[in-house]
């Protein structure tokens, strides 16, 4: 059986982070192995508190999981400190993974910039040039590229930028869109460039807790399993449209997805 390390926070209230990236991995057939880097207080109403693990705690789970399950993919979502972001490329690199999504959880819903300056230098220098695919949704990718997105051309460039500067895959992710939720892939390989869109209707569920989290673990399940970056991303945003389709209602805010629809 094919295995993906997910690397995130622990959602109380199952939606998003850890638990989200199980029912994921678990539903697509991948075992999953975990290394969690926060708990959170929160629930479809919002976040409460934030408990970061510390640095040495966080570095032995990575050592539990690497030096017995090497993984075939990882993902990686909330990272709660500059130390965790050293601890996370170390081993990246030690073991020579090669699958690696990074979900950039940087920029609120609400645009305010969520990981300070001095953990954005570490991201940058040291995570994101052992990342394979980064997953920003729209204000991630302006903030990333530094420019402005009014169109599908300025959207394309920006990912293009991103891209090059830390020579990975980019997945503009268009949930935050008010027309559609078209999202749209930069991949640029050693004999071709990839650019490809990946239509998708606004669906009216006020319920998308989570969709970030579950989007980049799908994607991570479908790489361990072999399918290429281009193939992996279509079977998730399938993944993704359904389990927002299924219209799950729980909780008094913005609530969970059903992971469990196509079952
Ligand atoms: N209302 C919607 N209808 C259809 N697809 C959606 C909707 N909302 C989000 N998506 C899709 O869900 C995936 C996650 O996108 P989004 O841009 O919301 O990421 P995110 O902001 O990182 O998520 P989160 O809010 O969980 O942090 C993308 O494939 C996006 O197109
Ligand atoms: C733990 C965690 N990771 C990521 C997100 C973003 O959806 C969240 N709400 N909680």
């Amino acid at each position: 059986m094919k295995t993906v390390l997910t690397i995130a926070g622990s959602d109380a209230s199952g939606g998003a982070g850890i638990q989200a990236d199980i029912k994921t991995l678990t539903v697509h057939k991948v075992y999953a192995t975990s290394c969690i880097t926060a708990l959170t207080a929160q629930n479809t109403k919002g976040i409460t508190g934030i408990m970061p693990v510390p640095p040495d705690f966080f570095e032995e789970q990575m050592d539990s999981v690497f030096s017995d399950i090497k993984p075939d993919a990882v993902k990686i979502g909330m990272i709660a400190s500059k130390e965790q972001v050293e601890i996370i490329a170390k081993y990246l690199q030690k073991y020579s993974i090669k699958q690696v999504v990074a979900d950039p959880v940087m920029i609120s819903t609400s645009g305010t910039v969520l990981v300070e300056e001095k953990v954005r230098e570490v991201l940058y220098e040291k995570l994101f040039p052992n990342i394979s695919l980064l997953t920003p949704n729209l204000p991630e990718t302006e903030f990333l590229s530094g420019g402005k997105i009014t169109d599908r051309k300025t959207r394309e460039k920006a990912a293009e930028i991103i891209a090059k500067r830390w020579n990975c895959a980019v997945l503009s992710k268009g949930g935050h869109s008010e027309q559609n939720a078209d999202d749209f892939l930069y991949e640029k390989s050693f004999e071709s460039r990839k650019k490809v869109w990946y239509p998708a209707c606004r669906i009216n569920n006020p319920n998308t807790h989570g969709t970030g989290c579950t989007l980049s673990s799908a994607i991570a399940a479908n790489l361990a399993k072999g399918f290429s970056i281009e193939e992996s991303v279509k079977k998730a945003k399938d993944y993704i449209s359904g389990a927002i389709g299924a219209m799950l209602n729980l909780g008094q805010g913005n609530g969970p997805l059903d992971h469990m629809w196509d079952l």
